[in-house]
């Protein structure tokens, strides 16, 4: 593995550094390094920022390689400056099982783009019945400590405090799709005046907001840690500030889609903007980012769900929920929260990196940029702008609801465990990759 030298990066805390990559690690850092035989990186202007983790990706494989795979999911990932995903269990077959999390996880690491962690199925097939094997995930070499039903809500309570005592053992977590199914059938976009107007059926908030009530007063109970999936109302955001107040053991978090887009997209019909939860309203939007910044809600997970484009490209109400977003999260990140004035860089370095991976219980993003730690990070020039397009999408998906729009911020350079996975703003080759 060759050495990097990183020359004059900031850091999110402001300070202007170098840094020397060797073995993996971070091997020095300070003013004016120097190392014989160094690939030598010039950050002047550039930003580093410790290597992003998503606790929220859609990854398909196994089973809808058609819609992504490991390897096109985690190439979206390193575009974007992420070196590690948590990767939902709505697979095919369903991660429910010790091999299935085995199997997502050794692909990951076959390619080299990102660390995979996969999350297992709460319950059997996603089906709600009976729990799925939470323990022998756990025990596996995958380490599961995150479980989820999401695209499903567990939204048997019983299910749910079983659930939630048999991970507490163990110090997991339940990541909960808040979707309270009945309140919800047909919904097709956030229920209110404009649904009426535009004859779609409607997802009420509360839909999400009595699971939410319900789960942290479970949580509660037992004494287990619950993370919320996607918060995207003012209701579910004070439901949160309450639980915590209390001091129960709940995060959330917030996709950046619903930091920026409204339900007003929804007026072309245009289903890049058909998403589960629902894009909302301005109020909501605004008590989301307020919610960001003063840390009720911990984290910024993307939700990346790609699609085949003929499940988009189609009336609103056949197609498909999801959007893509890992290669756009750090700039609609940029553009709703950084640009106004609301959190700073090292709050970025906190809800896109350290906190995800705290939650999910993966080790290596504590200190970033200590010498001694593994070398994840990205470099990122905050100063670009871009009119976001097909080229930036590195996955299979291309449902993104950014084609078109200009976004601030670019990815020069990402590192995962020392090896570039971005150079010079261009995604290196697999085979380069996985050699390391
Ligand atoms: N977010 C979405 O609209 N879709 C997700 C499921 C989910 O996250 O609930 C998917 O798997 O496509
Ligand atoms: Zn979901
Ligand atoms: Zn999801």
């Amino acid at each position: 593995m060759t050495s990097i030298l990183i020359r004059g990066a900031q850091l999110p805390d402001g300070a202007g550094t170098d840094l020397l990559v060797e073995d993996g690690r971070i091997a020095e850092r300070g003013p004016s390094l120097s190392a014989a035989g160094a690939t030598v990186i010039d950050a002047d202007g550039l930003l580093a920022l410790p290597g992003l983790v998503d606790l929220h990706t859609h990854l398909r494989e196994p089973g809808f390689e058609q819609s992504e795979t490991v390897l096109t999911g985690t190439r979206a990932a390193a575009s974007g400056g992420f070196t590690a995903v948590f990767a939902m269990a709505n697979t095919s077959p369903v991660a429910d099982t010790a091999g299935v999390v085995e199997q997502v996880a050794s692909l990951g690491a076959e390619h080299g783009y990102a660390t995979v962690r996969p999350i297992g199925a709460v319950t059997v097939g996603l089906a709600g019945e009976r729990l799925s094997e939470i323990g022998a995930m756990a025990r596996s070499r995958a380490g599961v400590r995150v479980f989820s039903d999401d695209g499903k809500c567990v939204h048997d309570a019983l299910l749910m405090r079983r659930a939630l005592e048999y991970v507490a053992t163990f110090d997991g977590v339940i990541a909960q799709h808040a979707q309270e199914p009945r309140l919800t059938e047909g919904a097709q976009m956030n229920e209110g005046a404009l649904s009426s107007e535009l004859g779609l059926a409607g997802w009420p908030a509360v839909a999400e907001e009595a699971i939410i009530a319900r789960d942290v007063l479970l949580a509660d109970a037992v004494g287990a840690r619950l993370h919320v999936c996607h918060v995207s109302t003012a209701g579910s955001v004070e439901i949160v500030r309450w639980a915590k107040a209390r001091g129960i053991r709940v995060t959330a978090e917030v996709t950046p889609h619903h930091l920026l887009l409204t339900e007003e997209l929804a007026r072309g019909y245009d289903a890049r903007f058909k998403v589960n939860p629902p894009l909302r309203r301005d109020e909501d939007v605004h008590a989301l980012r307020a919610a960001l910044a003063d840390g009720t809600i911990d984290i910024v997970a993307t939700d990346h769900a790609p699609h085949p484009i003929e499940t988009k490209e189609c009336a609103w109400q056949e197609a498909s929920f999801g959007m893509v977003g890992l290669e756009s999260a750090l700039s609609v990140v940029q553009a709703a929260m950084v640009d106004t004035g609301l959190i700073g860089w090292a709050d970025v370095a906190r809800v896109l990196s350290r906190t995800p991976a705290e939650i999910g219980r993966l080790a290596g993003y504590d200190a970033p940029f200590e010498v001694g730690a593994p070398a994840h990070l990205t470099l990122v020039d905050p100063t670009a702008t871009r009119v976001f397009g097909l080229a930036e999408l590195h996955g299979k998906g291309v449902n993104s609801p950014y084609l078109g729009r200009e976004l601030p911020g670019r990815v020069v350079a990402t590192l995962h465990g020392g090896v570039p996975t971005v150079l010079d703003g261009v995604l290196r080759e697999a085979e380069e990759v996985a050699r390391g």
